[in-house]
Protein backbone atom coordinates (compact mmCIF):
# COMPACT_ATOMS: atom_id res chain seq x y z
CA UNK A 1 0.00 0.00 0.00
CA UNK A 2 2.69 2.81 0.74
CA UNK A 3 6.43 1.96 0.34
CA UNK A 4 9.27 4.13 1.15
CA UNK A 5 12.52 3.48 -0.72
CA UNK A 6 15.69 5.09 0.54
CA UNK A 7 14.31 8.09 1.72
CA UNK A 8 16.78 11.24 3.23
CA UNK A 9 16.24 14.32 4.40
CA UNK A 10 18.84 16.18 5.59
CA UNK A 11 18.65 19.81 8.26
CA UNK A 12 21.39 21.32 6.69
CA UNK A 13 24.86 19.19 8.08
CA UNK A 14 21.92 16.85 10.01
CA UNK A 15 20.74 13.83 8.54
CA UNK A 16 17.64 13.09 10.30
CA UNK A 17 16.86 10.06 7.55
CA UNK A 18 19.33 8.62 6.33
CA UNK A 19 18.71 6.11 3.24
CA UNK A 20 15.32 4.44 5.06
CA UNK A 21 12.90 2.44 3.47
CA UNK A 22 9.84 0.76 4.75
CA UNK A 23 6.69 -0.24 4.15
CA UNK A 24 3.12 -0.13 5.93
CA UNK A 25 0.43 -2.83 5.01
CA UNK A 26 -2.45 -3.15 3.94
CA UNK A 27 -4.78 -3.91 6.77
CA UNK A 28 -1.84 -3.88 9.32
CA UNK A 29 -0.70 -1.82 11.89
CA UNK A 30 3.09 -1.16 11.29
CA UNK A 31 4.91 0.13 14.42
CA UNK A 32 7.56 2.52 14.11
CA UNK A 33 10.06 3.22 17.05
CA UNK A 34 13.19 4.63 18.12
CA UNK A 35 14.90 6.50 21.01
CA UNK A 36 14.11 10.70 20.91
CA UNK A 37 15.66 12.39 18.25
CA UNK A 38 15.88 8.94 16.07
CA UNK A 39 13.94 10.79 13.08
CA UNK A 40 10.47 9.46 13.50
CA UNK A 41 8.51 12.56 13.34
CA UNK A 42 11.13 14.11 10.80
CA UNK A 43 9.71 10.76 8.71
CA UNK A 44 6.25 11.19 9.03
CA UNK A 45 6.66 14.54 7.78
CA UNK A 46 8.00 13.21 4.83
CA UNK A 47 5.56 11.04 4.66
CA UNK A 48 2.76 13.94 4.93
CA UNK A 49 3.89 16.31 2.64
CA UNK A 50 5.48 18.60 5.02
CA UNK A 51 8.81 17.97 4.41
CA UNK A 52 10.14 17.32 0.69
CA UNK A 53 12.59 13.91 1.09
CA UNK A 54 16.01 15.10 -0.45
CA UNK A 55 16.79 11.85 -1.92
CA UNK A 56 14.17 8.62 -2.05
CA UNK A 57 10.66 7.88 -3.28
CA UNK A 58 7.24 7.49 -1.30
CA UNK A 59 4.88 5.18 -3.40
CA UNK A 60 1.44 5.15 -2.14
CA UNK A 61 -1.12 2.78 -4.33
CA UNK A 62 1.71 2.29 -7.33
CA UNK A 63 1.73 6.67 -7.08
CA UNK A 64 4.99 8.53 -6.26
CA UNK A 65 3.86 10.76 -3.91
CA UNK A 66 7.07 12.72 -2.19
CA UNK A 67 6.70 16.43 -3.40
CA UNK A 68 3.18 16.66 -2.82
CA UNK A 69 1.90 19.72 -0.44
CA UNK A 70 -0.03 18.16 2.76
CA UNK A 71 -3.67 18.64 1.64
CA UNK A 72 -2.64 16.32 -1.96
CA UNK A 73 -1.27 13.55 0.41
CA UNK A 74 -4.55 14.12 2.22
CA UNK A 75 -7.09 14.09 -0.32
CA UNK A 76 -5.02 10.92 -1.60
CA UNK A 77 -5.64 9.26 1.20
CA UNK A 78 -3.04 9.46 4.23
CA UNK A 79 -4.17 11.28 7.55
CA UNK A 80 -1.93 12.07 10.45
CA UNK A 81 -2.29 13.09 14.21
CA UNK A 82 0.79 15.53 16.05
CA UNK A 83 2.66 14.54 18.82
CA UNK A 84 1.52 17.72 20.54
CA UNK A 85 -2.20 17.94 20.49
CA UNK A 86 -3.33 20.29 17.48
CA UNK A 87 -7.56 20.74 18.11
CA UNK A 88 -9.29 24.28 18.11
CA UNK A 89 -9.86 24.52 21.74
CA UNK A 90 -12.04 26.63 21.71
CA UNK A 91 -14.41 25.20 19.21
CA UNK A 92 -16.96 22.22 19.82
CA UNK A 93 -15.95 18.55 19.62
CA UNK A 94 -18.13 17.90 16.75
CA UNK A 95 -16.83 20.86 15.12
CA UNK A 96 -13.10 20.22 15.20
CA UNK A 97 -14.54 17.04 13.14
CA UNK A 98 -15.78 18.90 10.61
CA UNK A 99 -12.70 20.56 9.99
CA UNK A 100 -10.74 17.57 9.06
CA UNK A 101 -13.43 16.91 6.45
CA UNK A 102 -12.31 20.00 4.33
CA UNK A 103 -10.51 17.78 1.81
CA UNK A 104 -13.99 15.65 1.06
CA UNK A 105 -16.38 18.70 0.91
CA UNK A 106 -17.31 19.73 -2.24
CA UNK A 107 -19.00 23.51 -1.92
CA UNK A 108 -16.95 26.37 -3.18
CA UNK A 109 -16.29 29.63 -1.48
CA UNK A 110 -19.09 31.39 -3.46
CA UNK A 111 -21.29 28.61 -2.10
CA UNK A 112 -20.31 29.28 1.53
CA UNK A 113 -21.46 33.64 0.79
CA UNK A 114 -24.68 32.82 -0.07
CA UNK A 115 -25.48 29.69 1.95
CA UNK A 116 -26.71 28.03 -1.10
CA UNK A 117 -29.29 25.05 -0.94
CA UNK A 118 -26.08 22.41 -2.24
CA UNK A 119 -23.94 24.06 1.06
CA UNK A 120 -27.03 23.84 3.38
CA UNK A 121 -27.22 19.58 2.49
CA UNK A 122 -23.79 19.07 2.82
CA UNK A 123 -23.23 20.73 6.27
CA UNK A 124 -26.23 18.59 7.61
CA UNK A 125 -24.44 15.46 5.87
CA UNK A 126 -21.01 16.94 7.22
CA UNK A 127 -22.75 17.09 11.05
CA UNK A 128 -24.56 13.65 10.62
CA UNK A 129 -21.01 11.99 9.94
CA UNK A 130 -19.22 13.55 12.26
CA UNK A 131 -21.68 12.22 14.74
CA UNK A 132 -21.13 9.07 13.58
CA UNK A 133 -17.09 9.50 13.84
CA UNK A 134 -17.60 10.58 17.40
CA UNK A 135 -19.85 7.59 18.17
CA UNK A 136 -17.27 4.73 16.88
CA UNK A 137 -14.09 6.73 18.89
CA UNK A 138 -16.99 6.69 21.76
CA UNK A 139 -17.13 10.76 22.37
CA UNK A 140 -20.57 11.27 21.18
CA UNK A 141 -21.94 12.26 24.37
CA UNK A 142 -18.78 15.59 24.77
CA UNK A 143 -19.84 16.52 21.08
CA UNK A 144 -20.92 20.08 22.39
CA UNK A 145 -18.10 20.63 24.68
CA UNK A 146 -15.35 22.76 23.70
CA UNK A 147 -12.54 20.59 22.88
CA UNK A 148 -10.11 22.17 24.95
CA UNK A 149 -12.21 21.26 28.24
CA UNK A 150 -11.61 17.25 27.24
CA UNK A 151 -9.04 15.07 29.16
CA UNK A 152 -5.65 14.69 27.88
CA UNK A 153 -6.42 11.33 26.40
CA UNK A 154 -9.68 12.18 24.79
CA UNK A 155 -8.11 14.85 22.69
CA UNK A 156 -6.25 12.34 21.50
CA UNK A 157 -9.00 10.30 20.49
CA UNK A 158 -10.36 13.13 19.11
CA UNK A 159 -7.43 13.94 17.27
CA UNK A 160 -7.84 10.50 15.79
CA UNK A 161 -11.19 10.70 14.78
CA UNK A 162 -10.59 14.32 12.73
CA UNK A 163 -7.97 12.41 10.96
CA UNK A 164 -10.55 9.63 10.33
CA UNK A 165 -12.69 12.61 9.14
CA UNK A 166 -11.10 12.40 5.72
CA UNK A 167 -11.84 8.91 5.04
CA UNK A 168 -8.49 7.77 4.63
CA UNK A 169 -6.25 4.90 4.15
CA UNK A 170 -3.78 5.01 6.17
CA UNK A 171 -3.23 6.40 9.64
CA UNK A 172 -0.05 8.38 10.87
CA UNK A 173 -0.36 8.08 14.51
CA UNK A 174 2.63 10.13 16.30
CA UNK A 175 2.59 9.00 20.15
CA UNK A 176 -1.04 9.07 20.74
CA UNK A 177 -0.91 7.67 23.96
CA UNK A 178 1.17 10.14 25.34
CA UNK A 179 0.07 11.74 28.26
CA UNK A 180 -2.97 8.99 28.75
CA UNK A 181 -4.07 6.63 32.05
CA UNK A 182 -3.92 3.28 31.95
CA UNK A 183 -7.65 2.68 31.04
CA UNK A 184 -6.74 5.30 28.31
CA UNK A 185 -4.43 3.46 26.61
CA UNK A 186 -6.52 0.17 26.77
CA UNK A 187 -9.22 2.39 25.30
CA UNK A 188 -6.70 3.10 22.19
CA UNK A 189 -5.65 -0.14 21.94
CA UNK A 190 -9.07 -1.46 21.26
CA UNK A 191 -9.70 1.49 18.49
CA UNK A 192 -6.50 0.82 16.73
CA UNK A 193 -7.68 -2.84 15.90
CA UNK A 194 -11.42 -1.49 14.85
CA UNK A 195 -9.99 1.33 12.69
CA UNK A 196 -8.05 -1.42 10.95
CA UNK A 197 -11.36 -3.75 10.56
CA UNK A 198 -12.61 -0.64 8.59
CA UNK A 199 -10.08 -1.19 6.33
CA UNK A 200 -7.92 1.26 7.09
CA UNK A 201 -3.98 0.70 7.82
CA UNK A 202 -1.82 2.33 10.51
CA UNK A 203 1.38 3.23 10.52
CA UNK A 204 2.21 4.04 14.56
CA UNK A 205 4.73 6.28 16.69
CA UNK A 206 4.74 5.00 20.21
CA UNK A 207 7.04 5.20 23.29
CA UNK A 208 5.13 2.98 25.40
CA UNK A 209 6.37 -0.86 24.29
CA UNK A 210 3.90 -2.87 26.22
CA UNK A 211 1.06 -1.21 23.60
CA UNK A 212 3.28 -1.16 20.87
CA UNK A 213 4.03 -5.23 21.15
CA UNK A 214 -0.07 -5.62 21.54
CA UNK A 215 -0.85 -3.47 18.70
CA UNK A 216 1.94 -3.73 15.82
CA UNK A 217 1.86 -6.51 13.09
CA UNK A 218 5.17 -5.53 12.38
CA UNK A 219 7.80 -2.64 13.50
CA UNK A 220 10.53 -0.57 12.48
CA UNK A 221 13.51 0.67 14.66
CA UNK A 222 15.19 4.17 13.35
CA UNK A 223 18.14 5.64 15.41
CA UNK A 224 20.17 8.22 14.16
CA UNK A 225 18.18 8.80 11.26
CA UNK A 226 18.92 5.19 10.15
CA UNK A 227 16.93 1.98 10.09
CA UNK A 228 18.23 0.11 12.99
CA UNK A 229 16.05 -3.13 12.81
CA UNK A 230 12.47 -4.61 11.87
CA UNK A 231 10.81 -7.67 12.42
CA UNK A 232 7.87 -8.82 14.30
CA UNK A 233 7.36 -7.43 17.79
CA UNK A 234 8.73 -10.26 19.61
CA UNK A 235 11.73 -10.42 17.49
CA UNK A 236 12.30 -6.44 18.26
CA UNK A 237 12.11 -7.00 22.14
CA UNK A 238 15.23 -9.20 21.87
CA UNK A 239 16.94 -7.84 19.06
CA UNK A 240 20.38 -6.83 21.42
CA UNK A 241 20.82 -3.84 18.69
CA UNK A 242 17.91 -2.27 19.88
CA UNK A 243 18.38 -2.95 23.67
CA UNK A 244 21.58 -1.23 23.36
CA UNK A 245 20.14 1.83 21.35
CA UNK A 246 17.42 2.39 23.90
CA UNK A 247 20.20 1.74 27.24
CA UNK A 248 22.72 4.09 25.29
CA UNK A 249 20.20 6.29 24.81
CA UNK A 250 19.03 6.59 28.57
N1 LIG B 1 12.94 21.57 11.61
C1 LIG B 1 14.09 21.07 12.04
N2 LIG B 1 15.26 21.73 11.82
C2 LIG B 1 16.43 21.22 12.23
N3 LIG B 1 16.57 20.05 12.87
C3 LIG B 1 15.45 19.36 13.12
C4 LIG B 1 14.14 19.82 12.73
N4 LIG B 1 13.22 18.90 13.12
C5 LIG B 1 13.90 17.91 13.72
N5 LIG B 1 15.24 18.18 13.73
C6 LIG B 1 16.29 17.29 14.25
O1 LIG B 1 16.20 16.08 13.54
C7 LIG B 1 16.45 14.96 14.40
C8 LIG B 1 15.24 14.04 14.35
O2 LIG B 1 14.14 14.67 15.02
P1 LIG B 1 12.69 14.00 15.11
O3 LIG B 1 11.81 14.99 15.80
O4 LIG B 1 12.29 13.52 13.78
O5 LIG B 1 12.98 12.78 16.08
P2 LIG B 1 11.95 11.82 16.81
O6 LIG B 1 12.47 10.44 16.62
O7 LIG B 1 10.58 12.11 16.36
O8 LIG B 1 12.15 12.26 18.32
P3 LIG B 1 11.10 12.26 19.56
O9 LIG B 1 10.88 10.83 19.94
O10 LIG B 1 11.87 13.03 20.58
O11 LIG B 1 9.89 12.96 19.07
C9 LIG B 1 16.73 15.54 15.78
O12 LIG B 1 18.13 15.65 15.93
C10 LIG B 1 16.10 16.92 15.72
O13 LIG B 1 16.77 17.81 16.57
Amino acid sequence: MLKVKNVTLRFGGLVANNDVSMEVRDGKITGLIGPNGAGKTTFFNCISGVYTPNEGKIIFEGKEIQGYRPYQINKAGISRTYQIINLFKKMKVYENVIVGMHSRLNSSVTDSLFKTKKEREEEKKAYEKALKLLDFVGLLELKDEPAGSLSYGKQRLLEICRALASDPKILLLDEPAAGMNATEKNELDVLCKRIVERGISILIIEHDMKLMMGLADYMYVLNYGKLLAEGAPSEIQNNPAVIEAYLGGE
